[in-house]
């Protein structure tokens, strides 16, 4: 048959049969003659339609018809009569639940689809609400594609066996028992058999394009015989009795429900890595454990289940895709901060139980368990300027903010046990006349061999909270369970003796301490051969595990912020090796304060290569009390030119370098100033004398958010200036130190990591290579060096030396708790 042919019949297919549609709707059964059936044909069909084609048709269509040859037209005459006892019989069958062919030709349709010159005709039968018990009928309706019979009373499904080409059969609602009692179709794709009384799910492997089925309530114990349908994507066995999830592992599937059912736990879906939906309601499942390899899950619905830890979202955590979570109706949701913690440990979450989630509750979850640096720091900020304000003010002098250059402060940075609280300390002891130590406050108990007062002021729990109330610190961190805190007293001891503060802390207190009217030079210490640095911290038999593997862990985050935020850090030194560091400290220290040159000036020259005249004051001395004896009398005597023109040095060296804009800002300023005081112009300048001879103390301090705001953005100038600076700063070291690249030290350490199962190899290391300064190993570097935890001359300064090497405790005892620097 032409191609052009079939299509015609195609065609006159669709005519006859809604042809047929309209004439038993209007006239109820009839008999059909060819000739009567081609009357109703358009003429352009009468030539194609062959009496074959119409009996087929005809027949297909479970028409009774008359063709020539057989019974003749005339018998159409007595057909009434024939038909009101057909009917008579139909209505007899209907009420007994059998389905008749009047019925099924009243809810025949077929649905035409054209496209592209395919012509397709698509059969479908539906017949929900019937009470149908019988319907044997239809399997003479042998081209049926799609039926549906749900919501009536059948028990046999067996007249399906003659559709091959059914595609869809919806037999919900009935009172089948026999679970696919039909003869296996290729075709069939969806399968819809909830609300029965099924019992066991029998092989269908025969059923190879099966992709949906549907088995809500009806009475499965388990899940068996689907372990061959590799096309099954979405199962149903909603309010069934299964208490195991089984036999699923292979399958395909995208949607997968097993609501209302007697599960204790999630197993078997290890391999449905295409599961995108699953619910799980109304269970008894206690964990979430068993879903974490369903990576592309997107919705779990496990409403009124028994999960009572929000730790179990630990499962679910690294599932990216997840959007949709429902935990309505159990324990877990009683908690304490219940739907902040799954949002905090679910980011991706669009909805939790429910109820969408917002990204203001997104914010404030990781602002609550795991703020950002910048949170912390704003916070404790904050906490401590209102603390402040709330007390009757103190005018801190000798740290009073002033316009041109901020008291000079240099912080040491790195992980805990990296040294830098020696390296301080040592950096004091050498530098003695331009620096010494601003101590913390901490509520640890001191290390064997720890002095209160040297290496920390040491305080209760309740002390420290009663300084914070009054309002006694710059910046406070809780680090390893433990509180520790500037206090602003503690700086202004070291500044009333005319010197420069050097600190130790956490990276969360410099950023505190960046928030404040201090601007302090930066520098990072940072191991960079981590097995070297473990090793360290497990021979000071200080720390559990534990917070050994924080304070690895915390090397990330250094390494991130010197990666992030350029300029941060003014220096970053690497810390693998306690003399070389030293060594590279120092030089970077003599680079701030540009003493360089100086030192190479000849046998007049002091170790630290400052001009006699422009000495500090004599060493320091300590009262009995361990206090800084002060000079500040003699330090702040505004007659003393020698002290200010110190002071004025190491505040212009300390304090970062100041870009083209801000030193022309600088200049306009000083000349309005001297124009002011000249009386030349009484403009701004004479305004804002007045008003400060007029201010109270409390204004004075930099708490005045407006004096706070305008230092900061010309501060977050300088500071940029002083990134720029960094190299500038390190070249002045005549190439002894390198700069650290960021993203070498990033690299390298990610690599680093890699390379630790083999252990390091420090001469061939990369890394050591990378971050390593340039000078050649100090002398007796290699050897193992051990420092008492304080070195002994800083408690009786003595005058400085120039390169301090670290000598082994007179004490072998002094060394317990603080072993040997990294080596
Ligand atoms: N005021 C402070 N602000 C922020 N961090 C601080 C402060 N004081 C101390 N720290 C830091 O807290 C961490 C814990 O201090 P602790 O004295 O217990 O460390 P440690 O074990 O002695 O190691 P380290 O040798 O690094 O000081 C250290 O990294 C320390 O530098």
């Amino acid at each position: 048959m032409s191609g052009e042919a079939s299509q015609l019949k195609l065609s006159c297919y669709i005519v006859c049969t809604s042809l047929f549609k309209q004439f038993s709707l209007k006239q109820g059964k009839h008999t059909w003659s060819y000739q009567s059936f081609q009357q109703l044909l358009p003429p352009s069909f009468h030539r194609e339609l062959s009496k074959e084609t119409t009996s087929h048709l005809l027949s297909s269509l479970s028409l009774s018809c008359c063709l020539p040859g057989s019974p003749t037209d005339a018998s159409l005459a007595k057909a009434p009569s024939c038909n009101e006892l057909a009917l008579e019989e139909n209505r007899e069958m209907e009420k007994h639940g059998v389905l008749t062919t009047e019925v099924v030709s009243s809810s025949l349709s077929q649905i035409g689809l054209f496209g592209s010159g395919l012509h397709y005709v698509y059969h479908h039968l539906s017949l929900p609400n019937r009470s149908l018990t019988d319907v044997s009928i239809l399997r003479n309706y042998v081209h049926l594609q799609k039926l549906e019979l749900p919501h009536n009373k059948i028990k046999d499904l067996s007249c399906v066996s003659h559709m091959p080409n059914l595609v869809i059969l919806d037999a919900s609602h009935n009172e089948i028992f026999n679970f696919f009692g039909f003869q296996p179709l290729k075709n069939l794709k969806e399968v819809n058999l909830s609300h029965n009384h099924l019992t066991k799910i029998k092989d269908l492997s025969a059923y190879s394009s099966l992709s949906k089925l549907e088995l809500d309530y009806n009475r499965f114990s388990e899940i068996s015989g689907l372990e061959q349908c590799c096309r099954l994507t979405h199962l149903s066995l909603a309010h069934n009795k299964i208490s195991r999830i089984s036999s699923l592992d292979s399958l395909p599937l995208t949607y997968l429900c097993l609501r209302g059912n007697q599960l204790e736990r999630i197993e078997g879906l290890e391999n449905l890595k295409s599961l995108q939906v699953l619910d799980l309601s109304l269970n008894r499942i206690t964990s979430l454990s068993g879903l974490q390899n369903l990576c592309l899950l997107g919705s779990i619905n496990l409403e009124k289940n028994l999960i009572t830890e929000i730790q179990e979202c630990k499962h679910i955590h690294d599932l990216f895709l997840l959007r949709d979570l429902n935990l309505l109706g159990n324990p877990v949701q009683e908690q304490e901060d219940y739907r902040m913690l799954v949002v905090f440990l679910l980011q991706h979450l669009a909805v939790l139980d429910q109820e969408k989630v917002t990204a203001e509750e997104k914010v404030s979850s990781v602002n609550k368990y795991d703020p950002p640096l910048d949170v912390v720091a704003a916070r404790d900020h904050m906490t401590h300027m209102v603390y402040q304000l709330m007390q009757s003010q103190v005018l801190y002098d000798s740290t009073l903010p002033s316009a041109d250059s901020p008291y000079p402060m240099l912080v040491l940075t790195g992980p805990q046990g990296c040294g830098k609280r020696e390296l301080g300390h040592r950096l004091c002891q050498e530098f003695s006349e331009y620096f010494a130590n601003g101590i913390s406050h901490t509520t640890r108990g001191p290390y064997f061999g720890e002095e209160n007062r040297i290496d920390y002021h040491f305080v209760s729990e309740k002390d420290f909270q009663n300084m914070i109330h009054m309002g006694k610190f710059i910046q406070t961190i809780h680090y390893g369970g433990h509180s520790f805190g500037l206090t602003r007293d503690a700086i202004e001891d070291v500044a009333r003796e005319g010197l420069a503060c050097c600190v130790h802390m956490e990276l969360e207190g410099v950023f505190s301490l960046k928030k404040s009217y201090f601007e302090p030079r930066c520098i990072l210490l940072i191991p960079t051969q981590v097995e070297k640095y473990t090793g360290h911290l497990k021979r000071r038999g200080l720390y559990t595990q534990a917070q050994i593997d924080m304070a690895v862990s915390r090397i990330e985050l250094y390494a991130n912020t010197n990666r992030q935020r350029l300029g941060f850090f003014d220096n970053v030194i690497p810390c693998d090796d306690w003399e070389e560091t030293y060594q590279t400290l120092r030089q970077v220290v003599k680079g701030y304060l540009l003493l360089e040159e100086q030192e190479e000036g000849g046998p007049g020259s002091t170790s630290t290569g400052h001009k006699p005249e422009e000495k500090p004051p004599p060493t320091l001395s300590r009262s009995g009390s361990g206090t800084l004896m002060s000079h500040s009398a003699r330090a702040l005597d505004p007659s003393d030119l020698s002290f200010r023109h110190y002071f004025t040095r190491i505040q212009a060296e300390l304090s970062p370098q100041k870009s083209p804009t801000e030193l022309a800002s600088i200049r306009r300023r000083e000349q309005l100033v001297r124009e002011a005081i000249v009386g030349k112009r009484p403009g701004v300048y004479s305004q804002l004398f007045k008003s400060s001879a007029q201010t109270t103390p409390s204004s004075l301090l930099s708490h005045d958010p407006g004096t706070h705001f305008s230092r900061h953005s010309s501060s977050d100038e300088s500071r940029a200036s002083s990134a720029l600076s960094v190299p500038s700063s390190a070249g002045a070291l005549s190439g002894l130190v390198d700069p650290l690249d960021a993203s070498v030290l990033g690299h390298t350490l990610g690599t680093l990591k890699d390379q630790t199962s083999d252990g390091p190899h420090p001469d061939t290391d990369p890394l050591s290579a990378a971050v390593s300064p340039s000078s050649d190993r100090h002398p007796g570097s290699s050897v193992k060096l051990i420092l008492p935890p304080i070195p002994v001359r800083r408690k009786t300064p003595t005058a400085p030396s120039p390169a301090p090497s670290p000598k082994p405790s007179p004490n072998p005892e002094a060394g317990v708790g603080r072993d040997a620097k990294m080596d």
